[in-house]
Order: structure tokens, then sequence, then C-alpha cells
């Protein structure tokens, strides 16, 4: 049965840890109650034993455990083996672990290449800083880049691998000649309609010096676009390309990127990109923008942003330079007079405020680990942020700029645009997460931000949004109203209903409520540092993830296949 099973695999876990086959008297082992594992009605969910120091061949199939291969830890949803000694190769054995949601092997000395893995739930990889070489399985594609940094390898997330499309690919003799005869008859007509186009314009130049042809080529048919309206939030499909529509005509450089870009794309590429509406904030409206390549990226365009080139560029390559696993890395900006726009990398998981207030058919809700964790992750960005020195702070915290990855690691977006902001475009929208020391919205301080973390927290034990947040006009005073619930006889109801059910972590729930109460001190000075708070965080984290077992099943919060 299940049980005889993950205790039999997990004596060949043990065993191969430790480099040599133990026998185990099955009867008088529980595993459940080892050190790293973790069990949901006697079956082992969770395998944590990162940096203990472990080495030996790759446990699940390999060596002398040849008579054990067939067993498999079938209820097994996390496997961390990160920072231990491991060697050998990740064996394709993997996929007898059919639930399996999350596989971390980074820092270890894995050697040769990342199997096919098919495993339908993984959504957490993670094999960094190994041996490994060759060709990244198509189904990682979508991983972040860091996943796979520190080895040899290539293919999408990374650079294309030699001799595959996009990559250096041998050209045939007809197609090499096909290229230079199309090119030059290419050159010869962009010549003759260059000619031509100077003598109309009488030598007459734009202001920048680039001849407008080349982006009205580019331009689609101009859609209704939703961003002179009022806001919309709702995603709109569209097949024209969106930037291209607005930019088209205008006088325009080129994308300018920052050195951590995965693949640089031009703004030829980006203007032909379908795009859709994400939102309108603040500072402009968001599009999702995917390219011919099947890239997609967000991109933010800035309205009522100060003007001055040299400023907006100074500016930007400030935030371009934070760089932090927490943080949405802006991945390069377009300035001209007219429009600027930024480019971030793409979070399809969308944002937190989304997943704690849409409604929908296809909604799950959160739960207790999954929001931990990006309270966690949050916190380390913001703290990041801080770290730069004590000017250095957000500036507008609010749980719609806490976007999730594809396996729900939050990341911090939309940094240091409050200052870049003019006046016209202070974020009244977001009174409810403002502390209440805070006049101008383009000079937040640190211990603000903590505030405004604060309301984010309480927002996401409560699931109430804050009033005049942009989701909810409707919304609560939520310092004051979880003050009003909690000095009454203290009972659970101040947590989301979906919170209510996690008894075995209500301690840990409410470490967290008080900590979000002590970011949003009425006086500055009372409120904790970001690192006391995401220290704070982490002790919570941990010692709900020791206890947890019953909740990690719905780590991912990903529907069950
Ligand atoms: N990098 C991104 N990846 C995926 N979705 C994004 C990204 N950036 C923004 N969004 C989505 O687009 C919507 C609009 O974002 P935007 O940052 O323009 O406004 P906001 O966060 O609501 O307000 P503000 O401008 O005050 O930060 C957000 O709700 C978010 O879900």
């Amino acid at each position: 049965d299940d049980l005889a099973s993950d205790r039999a695999a997990l004596v060949a876990l043990r065993a191969a840890v430790r480099g040599r086959l133990i026998l185990w008297n099955l009867n008088q082992t529980d595993p459940c109650s080892w050190d790293g594992v973790f069990c949901n009605e006697n079956r082992v969910t969770k395998m944590r034993f990162p940096g203990m120091g472990l080495s030996g061949n790759l446990p699940l199939g390999l060596g002398n455990l040849t008579q054990l291969q067939t067993l498999s830890l079938r209820n097994l949803m996390r496997l961390s083996l990160g920072d231990n000694n491991f060697s050998g190769e990740i064996s394709p054995k993997f996929n007898n672990l059919t639930r399996l949601g999350s596989l971390l092997l980074e820092n270890n000395h894995f050697t040769g290449s990342i199997p096919d893995l098919n495993v339908p739930l993984l959504r957490e990889f993670n094999v960094s800083n190994n041996h490994l070489n060759g060709s990244i399985p198509k189904r990682f594609s979508q991983l972040d880049e860091s996943a796979f940094a520190g080895n040899s390898l290539c293919g999408k997330p990374l650079q294309s691998c030699p001799g595959t499309e996009g990559g250096t690919k041998k050209l045939s003799g007809g197609a090499i000649a096909g290229i230079v005869i199309g090119s030059f008859f290419g050159l010869l007509l962009i010549l003759s309609i260059a000619i031509l186009v100077c003598r109309k314009m009488g030598g007459r130049r734009d202001s920048n010096g680039v001849a407008p042809a080349k982006h009205v080529e580019a331009v689609a048919p101009r859609e209704r676009s939703s961003d002179d309206s009022g806001s919309n939030t709702n995603a709109s499909p569209s097949n024209s390309a969106v930037v291209a529509a607005q930019l088209g005509g205008k006088n325009s450089k080129n994308l300018v990127f920052f050195g951590n870009v995965i693949k640089p794309f031009d703004l030829e590429e980006l203007l032909r990109a379908s795009a859709e509406v994400l939102g309108k904030g603040t500072f402009g409206t968001t599009y999702k923008a995917t390219m011919d390549s099947g890239v997609s990226v967000a991109v933010k365009r800035l309205r009522d942003f100060i003007t001055l080139e040299k400023e907006f560029r100074e500016k930007i390559d400030q935030v371009g330079k934070m760089a932090h696993e927490n943080l949405v890395p802006l991945r390069g900006y377009y300035f001209s007079r007219d429009e600027k726009l930024l480019v971030y990398d793409y979070m399809p998981n969308g944002s937190l405020s989304a997943l704690l207030h849409d409604s929908g058919a296809g909604r799950t809700p959160l739960h207790w680990e999954a929001r931990s964790a990006i309270a966690l992750g949050a916190a380390r960005g913001i703290a990041y942020l801080h770290s730069h020195g004590p000017t250095s702070s957000h500036g507008n915290i609010k749980s719609s700029n806490i976007l999730l990855t594809k396996s729900y690691e939050a990341r911090v977006s939309d940094f240091g645009l409050a200052y870049l902001a003019l006046p016209t475009s202070t974020p009244n929208r977001v009174s409810g997460y403002r502390a209440p020391e805070v006049t101008d919205a383009r000079k937040v301080s640190q211990q603000a931000d903590v505030y405004s973390f604060g309301i984010t927290l309480l927002e996401l034990l409560t699931g109430k949004a804050p009033s005049h947040s942009s989701l909810n006009e409707e919304g609560v005073d939520l310092p004051r109203w979880v003050q009003s619930v909690v000095q009454e006889e203290w009972n659970n109801e101040v947590f989301d209903v979906e919170l209510r059910k996690y008894q075995n972590v209500e301690e840990e729930m409410v470490k967290l409520l008080q900590l979000a109460v002590e970011c949003t001190a009425q006086f500055p000075d009372k409120r904790p540092s970001m690192d006391v708070v995401a220290n704070r965080i982490q002790e919570i984290y941990n010692v709900s993830i020791e206890k947890e077992g019953v909740s990690q099943q719905y780590y991912y919060s990903v529907p069950q296949a």
C-alpha cells in the first residue's frame, strides 16, 4: 500500500543520501517522525534536506539501489536537496514521483544533462550551480533563467543551443545565396525609398534625426484604446499591436536594455507583438506583449512622467540596477519626447491583489503556506531595496504591486517609479496603504514603506481590501478594523475564512498579525525596520512549514489534476 511503498522508498533515499545501503526494520521506523520528512495522514508529502552536507549519488534510482527503483514516493510533493554535495546524474526516475510539485537540487555536483521529466504538477524546479550540460528540456523553458544558472546549459530560458533555431544554425549554400540576393534588392529598395522621402521632405529631418517611415510600417490598425477611458483591469486580447498603434508615426529612438536581459529584442519586434491590456495604474497602462518568438513581456506605458531625458534616464538606470529574486526585473525602457515605455518580465500569475479579491470560477483559494511564503518573498524584496541607503525606498507598496511567478513566488514591482511621477499623477487611489505622515506621494520614507507593507500583510491575513484600494472602493480601514475585532474577546474571525481551518498554525498566523499591527503603528519610529520584518516572517514561515504537512498539499495553489 501507499505507506509501505513510501517507507521503503524513504529507506532507499536515506541509504542513498548516506552513500550506503542500510536495512531498516520498517515496522520499527516511522519515517514521518524523521527530521525533514513531512506527512499527511501517514503519507510522505514533503522532504527537506537542504544544506545538510549530504553526499553520494542522486537518490531514487541510481547505483546499488536498482532493486528499489520501482518504488516511488507517490505522495511526495516537495523535495528539497539544495546546498548538499550530491553527485551523479539526475535520474529520469523522478517521473515516478507523480505528485511532485517542487524539486530543488541547486548547489550540488550533479553532472550530465537534465532528463526530460514528465511530472505534470512540477511547478518549481531549480538545478542552478551544478555541473550540468546539454539543452534544457522544453517543458522548463518558461522557468526563470536563475533556475539553471551556474551550469553549461543552453536553450530557453537561456541562450539558444548551437545548431538549433535561433542559434548558430548552419545554412545551406542555396539559402545563403538567397539571403545575399534578397538583401541586395532589399537594400536597393530601401535606398530608393529613402532618396524619394528625402527629396519630398526637402532634406528636413525630425528632431531626433530619425525618419519615421520605418515605424509607420510596423503600425497595426489603431484599436480603440482603453487607456483614455476609465480603469480597465480586464485583459482584453487583441490581434493588433496596441503598443505599435500608440507609437506609430511618432519620433522614436530605440529600446535600451539593462545588462541582465535574457534575450534582447528590438523595438520593431515589440511593435509587431500582439498585446493585451493588463490594467491601468497610477503611472500609466500596462500591456502584456507577446512577440513572434513567443516571449512575453509586460510593457508599462507611462503617463505624466518627467520629460527631461537626462533625469529620466539617470533615475531609470538606478531602477534597472536593482536585482533580487523577489523583485520584478526592469529589463529595459524606451524614451522619446512623447512616449515612455518600461519593459518588465511578464509575471504569469498576476498580482496578489487579484488572487485575494478577484472572483471567478477558476479561482483557487490561497492557503496558509502560500500566503506566508508570499509575505516572506515580498518582505525580502523590499528589504533589499532598503539596503541601498536610507533614502532608497519603494514608494508604492500594495497588493497589486506584489506579482507572482509561475510557481507563485512573490516579486515586488513598480519600485522607484513614485519619484519619477509628476505631481498630477500622485496616487490618491492608494491612500488605504499610505502612512499617515506621508503628504507628498513622491517622498515616501522607508518607514512609510513599512506601514504600507503592514497594510498589505493585514490584507493577506484578513482577505479584506483596504479603503480606496484600486479594486475595492468600499474597502475598510484595516488597522482600525483589526484592532476592533481583536480587542473584543479573541476569536479567529479576524482571519480570512480560508485560513480559519489551519488550526495547527494559528499561533503563527497570530504572530504575523501582530507583526502587521506593529508595522502599521501611527508613529514612524515605532515601526520595525524592513530587515527585522523579513527576519520575523522567516521565523514564522520556518515554524509553520515544520508544523504543517496538512496544508502543504496546497502550497502551489494550483488546481489539482
Ligand atoms: N510585470 C507584470 N507581469 C504581469 N502583470 C503585470 C505586470 N505588471 C503589472 N501587471 C498587471 O497589470 C495591472 C496594472 O499594473 P500597474 O502597475 O500599471 O497598475 P497598479 O499596480 O494597479 O497601480 P500602480 O500604477 O499604482 O502601481 C496590475 O494589476 C498587474 O496585475
